[in-house]
């Protein structure tokens, strides 16, 4: 049982709140709930070397177990209904230590404080299948101007082709530490060696509503899936603790390393948290909130899916 500390009951009122909107679904994750896990491995370039003691950013090839999802709290969900797709992976690191990264297709999250995340929670409410029309918007936009931006990116997302084909961002910025105990502020973006493909409103009515499982599914036959984990290196005065804001582009980028998706995981219960704040020597969170809040309410729904089985 987690302890009510200010920081979990704020945490519990979110998922008590993503699930009066959404609905509860027994022995699911309250948010993306459909997924599928995958065994990966991933083998660094060394470029990050200088930037981070992180065994598999340096010289360790290691094995991941990677997590595709739609975003929906609903697992029926159809694919093509939930826009923004996810991708977790979990880093297996020598002696037993693992890492997250955990990306979605939006390079911005829609709120910097949990307070106002619980906010907007409450307006949404209000909507009718919390389905917000026109006029709901524009209020929602006047009242949140912070979530402008990422509402207006989403209206604007078209849904991916394949998982293989989706450009995944961990939002967040991370520092790396290296040796010397130098910090540097980065980004983290997987590019689909595939390349970006998405598909048009049209060719979207005429597909299945499973049919991101089914596409991998095939996709494996033919070969692995590949992505480059691409590192962005903050300057001076691009935000750390801003969610909602995208550094300018043009930043010096890290090639550092690539990330070969090989078959389903032959997992019996999948009990994965996918905490974007389980890292290792070499990497730190941000002052970002936004993260200490994620920490909390995937351990709530992580102890309440675990519990209905
Ligand atoms: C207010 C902030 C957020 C809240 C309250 C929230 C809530 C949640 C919850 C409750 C889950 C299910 C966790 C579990 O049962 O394991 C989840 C999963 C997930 N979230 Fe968030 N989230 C937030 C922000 C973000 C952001 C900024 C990203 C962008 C990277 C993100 C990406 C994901 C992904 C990809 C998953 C699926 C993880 C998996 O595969 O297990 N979330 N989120």
């Amino acid at each position: 049982m987690i302890e009510d500390t200010s920081e979990t009951v704020l945490a519990k009122r979110a998922v008590n709140g993503i699930e009066d909107i959404f609905g509860t679904y027994p022995g699911y994750r309250r948010a993306h709930a459909k997924g599928e896990l995958y065994e990966a491995t991933f083998t660094p370039t060394g470029k990050a070397s200088p930037y981070t003691m992180a065994e598999h950013l340096r010289d360790t090839e290691v094995q991941a177990i990677v997590r595709f999802s739609n975003t929906s709290p609903n697992p029926s969900t159809a694919d093509a209904l939930a826009v923004v797709k996810g991708m977790s992976v979990q880093f297996q690191l020598s002696e037993g230590i693992i890492t997250n990264l955990v990306g979605i297709t939006l390079p911005i999250f829609v709120t910097k404080s949990p307070q106002t995340f619980l906010k907007i929670l409450n307006t949404m409410k209000s909507f009718k299948d919390a389905k917000p029309n026109f006029k709901d918007m524009v209020n929602l936009f006047a009242t949140y101007p912070e979530s402008r931006t990422a509402f207006q990116m989403i209206r604007k997302l078209k849904n991916t082709k394949s998982y293989a084909t989706g450009r995944y961002f961990a939002v967040h910025a991370f520092y790396l530490v290296n040796e010397n105990g130098i910090r540097t502020p980065v980004k983290f973006e997987w590019e689909p060696e595939a390349g970006v493909e998405t598909w048009s409103v049209k060719e979207l009515a005429a597909l299945p509503s499973d049919y991101l499982e089914k596409e991998m599914t095939n996709r494996l036959k033919l070969g692995e899936v590949r992505f480059r984990l691409h590192i962005v290196i903050g300057d001076k005065v691009d935000p750390t603790d801003d969610p909602t804001k995208e550094w300018p582009k043009g930043r010096n980028r890290i090639d550092a390393g690539m990330l070969s998706v090989k078959s389903k995981a032959l997992i019996d219960k999948d009990r994965f948290i996918f905490d974007p704040t389980i890292l290792p020597t070499g990497i730190e969170c941000s002052n970002d909130e936004i993260l200490p809040f994620r920490r909390d309410t995937y351990a709530i729904s992580y102890e309440r899916r675990k519990k209905e089985g």
